[in-house]
């Protein structure tokens, strides 16, 4: 097949799969961006589009309970809506019951919050597990809070190929393991972690489990109560389209939240905010790991895309996001592995999250090329593309342009 026989095929089969795919009018759901032209928009697990319906969404907040209802609102509604929501976002997406999840602060502040309570509420432990290959924010989180109270940190050191193991938690647990944080899906290789089976060991060594969700939450199933999670963390502008640095949410297993005490003490999570009391006592219940004044506004475009999600429901999602990466995993091997481009990310589909990372010594410039080009995956170095496929919004036929177009800037470089 000479070159152009190739990419017709390529075509034809993107054609296909997008015919074929019953979540295909959901991407009608997004904006269309209307300035320069985008070709690809492969990064949606850095910050996800926005829905057509979230402009209308946010004016209508402006106009209604904003505008008219002024403070009355936090009384009739605005109180309850980190809780309410985050129900909603355990039902939909998590696989949590109710009274169990708020959305509030920033994935960082509520890592520190979670992972310092659990640290304090574990007396006469004092280790941290996490692994070398996790996320910036939540190495450095855990460090500050060694140095703080005087912890100590055991490093899990991943095969980056294969990502964190039920073997590699067990070897670093002990006697004194008080708290394991490690991320669900990885953001680098977008390997899978088996949480059954690492929650289960962390348990059985007497310690708790935090589960950074950032990059499953809304690509993968989650089961938090199958799983017998203590805490999880997420953020909320990547598969859940809340916009950029919308805020997190954050999930504490019921049995668990009064033996909890979060290090952040403000009024909101305090049991009578409006008595302005002289102390603080924490509120029972979820509410307890609130801080200050809830991100009312910036939830408006979240509580959107959680009912999108209801209505495609997760299984569709998920289904969908393994035939993507499938789809960009047979692209990388056809079409960039012949220019020495080297596939990063689990082969099992089961074991891969709904991005994958692709390396080359030239990604760097690469990507400055792409972006250009109107084709947008985001760099991470030292040499990795890495191409973040969307479920609701991302085509077929616009991974197989993503990727012709990878091709294509490589082979001008060369
Ligand atoms: C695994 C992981 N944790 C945390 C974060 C970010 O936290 P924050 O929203 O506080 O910047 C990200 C992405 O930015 C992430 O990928
Ligand atoms: N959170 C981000 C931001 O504030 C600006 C740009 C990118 C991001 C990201 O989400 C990075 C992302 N979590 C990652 O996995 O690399």
């Amino acid at each position: 097949m000479t070159p152009l026989d190739t990419d017709h095929a390529l075509a034809v089969e993107a054609a296909e799969l997008d015919g074929a795919d019953p979540l295909a009018e959901f991407r009608l759901r997004f904006l269309e961006p209307d300035g320069e032209p985008v070709v690809a928009y492969l990064d949606g697990n850095s910050l996800g589009r926005p829905l057509v319906a979230t402009a209308e969404r946010l004016a209508e907040f402006t106009a209604g309970p904003w505008g008219n209802r002024l403070i009355r609102a936090w009384d009739e509604q605005w109180m309850d809506e980190p809780t309410r929501l985050g129900d909603r976002l355990g039902e939909v997406v998590l696989g949590a019951g109710p009274g169990q999840t708020i959305v509030a602060d920033s994935t960082s502040v509520m890592i520190y919050k979670f992972v310092r309570a659990a640290l304090d509420a574990q007396s006469g432990r004092n280790e941290i597990v996490i692994d070398r290959e996790n996320f910036p924010t939540d190495r450095f989180i855990v460090e500050g809070i060694a140095a703080e109270r005087g912890a100590t940190i055991r490093w899990i050191e991943p095969d980056s190929a294969t990502g964190v193991t039920p073997a590699d938690v067990e070897a670093a647990l002990s006697p004194r393991t008080a708290v394991v944080l490690l991320s669900h899906v990885a953001y680098r290789s977008g390997f899978v972690a088996d949480a059954q089976a690492i929650t289960d060991a962390v348990h059985r060594a007497g310690a708790l489990m935090v589960w950074d969700l950032c990059h499953s939450a809304g690509s993968v199933r989650l089961e938090l109560d199958a799983w017998g999670v203590d805490l999880a963390v997420g953020c909320t502008y990547k598969y859940l389209n809340g916009g950029p640095g919308s805020p997190a949410f954050g999930y504490v297993r019921r049995d668990l939240q009064d033996r909890l005490i979060q290090p952040i003490w403000g009024w909101m999570g305090a049991a009578d905010p409006f008595g302005m009391t002289a102390a603080y006592t924490p509120a029972s219940g979820i509410r307890r790991f609130i801080t200050g004044t809830p991100p009312i506004l910036a939830m408006q475009p979240l509580a959107g895309m959680v009912e999108l999600l209801a209505e495609a429901g997760m299984e569709a999602v998920r289904a969908k996001s393994v035939l993507l990466t499938e789809f960009a995993s047979t692209l990388s091997d056809r079409l960039l592995a012949p220019l020495g481009v080297e596939f990063a990310s689990p082969r099992d589909a089961a074991q891969r999250g709904s991005h994958i990372t692709i390396n080359h010594p030239r990604f760097r410039e690469v990507t400055a090329n792409l972006w250009e080009r109107g084709v947008i995956p985001d760099f991470r170095p030292p040499h990795g593309l890495r191409l973040g496929l969307s479920p609701l919004s991302t085509s077929f036929a616009e991974v197989l342009a993503g990727v012709e177009a990878v091709r294509d800037t490589l082979a001008e470089l060369a």
